[in-house]
């Protein structure tokens, strides 16, 4: 997207063979086959490189990363920021670092920004914040339209990435909820499984709309309990992500529950390395949903059937026959 509208947006892969692929074919073989990239994108596998590009760029009040690496990657590639990134003094212009991670770390149960705290601590030019909301890569990378949330606690993040955006084919939104934006980012995984495994199941559209709406009261608990705003859940880091994952076919963690409630196993339909964060993320919703004393039945249902053998048709019938309860 900002390679469409400048000339100075710059890839870091880890692979040179990808890197060389992306200046010298415009073409991105291993992740967007088929999709012709901007010509003025470039990309580099040297991390330093990469963000010196950044630090050294002609404008200073332009200085932005984008950090699209799946959640297991988030902590590594923010210790090898801090590692090479220069001892810039408390007066130097701001670098505003942004990531595009929807999920919980599986073993600690820590969200993005507590990951990139921990990793990066106590640089006051450095402003952080989650880039979110309903966006398949493909038909951003095809320049469709797509309408983001950025949530930082400095207003000033949201104006870097607005003024970034502005020109291309993305349009940016702001908020200073940083938790419920990234709450809203991790369940709508969760709540995607469970959709594809009932449509798997065929169970019709009506039972999709019930997990749905159900789904979203489940995100908004669980968000409101750890600190978010309750609006959040519906805007497009919330309800606009969670229709877009739990509905649309190119959604990874929704043709996992398709494939199981077809009748695949988890391992097999793994074993290509897809990432599907929300197999990743579910326990550690549901022990956080425990911690709090919240009741998240969906969660519970597709850790059921993911983790501990309950069959899809068996997980289904134990959500129906739940004590009745007012909306
Ligand atoms: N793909 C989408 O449509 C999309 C849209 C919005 C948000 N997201 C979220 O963004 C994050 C990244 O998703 P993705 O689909 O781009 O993932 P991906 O698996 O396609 O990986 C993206 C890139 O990260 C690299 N990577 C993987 N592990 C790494 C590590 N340890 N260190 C450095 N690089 C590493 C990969 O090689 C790849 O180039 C996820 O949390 C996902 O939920 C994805
Ligand atoms: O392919 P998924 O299921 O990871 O979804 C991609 C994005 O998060 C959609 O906003």
């Amino acid at each position: 997207a900002l390679a469409s509208a400048r000339s100075d947006a710059l890839i870091w892969a880890r692979d040179p063979e990808q890197a060389r692929a992306i200046n010298q074919q415009h073409l991105n073989p291993r992740y967007l086959p088929g999709i012709d990239l901007p010509p003025a994108l470039r990309a580099t596998s040297d991390f330093d490189a990469a963000l010196a590009h950044v630090l050294d760029g002609p404008d200073p009040a332009d200085r932005l990363i984008v950090l699209g690496v799946p959640m297991a990657g988030l902590a590594d590639v923010c210790r090898r920021i801090a590692q090479a990134l220069p001892a810039l003094g408390p007066d130097a212009a701001p670098v505003h670092l942004l990531w595009t991670c929807k999920g919980i770390s599986p073993d600690t149960h820590e969200w993005p920004h507590q990951i990139v705290a921990q990793a990066l601590p106590d640089r006051p030019w450095l402003r952080t914040g989650v880039l979110s909301g309903p966006s398949f890569a493909r038909e951003v990378a095809q320049g469709l339209p797509v309408a983001l949330t950025v949530a930082g606690r400095d207003p000033d993040t949201t104006r870097a990435a607005q003024a970034a955006f502005h020109g291309t084919r993305a349009r940016i939104y702001g908020t200073r909820d940083v938790m419920g934006v990234e709450v809203g980012g991790a369940l709508k995984n969760v709540m995607a499984i469970a959709c594809g495994i009932s449509d798997g199941l065929r169970l019709g559209t009506n039972a999709r709309a019930a997990l749905i709406t159900r789904g979203l009261a489940e995100i908004q608990r669980l968000g409101v309990a750890l600190g978010g705003q309750a609006d959040t859940f519906i805007g497009l880091a919330g309800l606009g992500d969670l229709v877009l994952t739990a509905t649309g076919e190119l959604s990874r963690n929704r043709q996992v529950g398709v494939a199981i409630g077809q009748g695949r196993t988890l391992e097999d339909i793994l074993a290509g390395g897809m990432t599907a964060e929300g197999v990743r993320c579910a326990r550690a919703a549901q022990a956080l949903g425990r911690r709090h004393g919240l009741d998240l039945p969906i969660t519970d249902a597709v850790c059921g059937v993911l983790f501990d053998g309950v069959a899809p048709t068996q997980a289904v019938a134990a959500l129906l026959a739940r004590d009745p309860r007012d909306e």
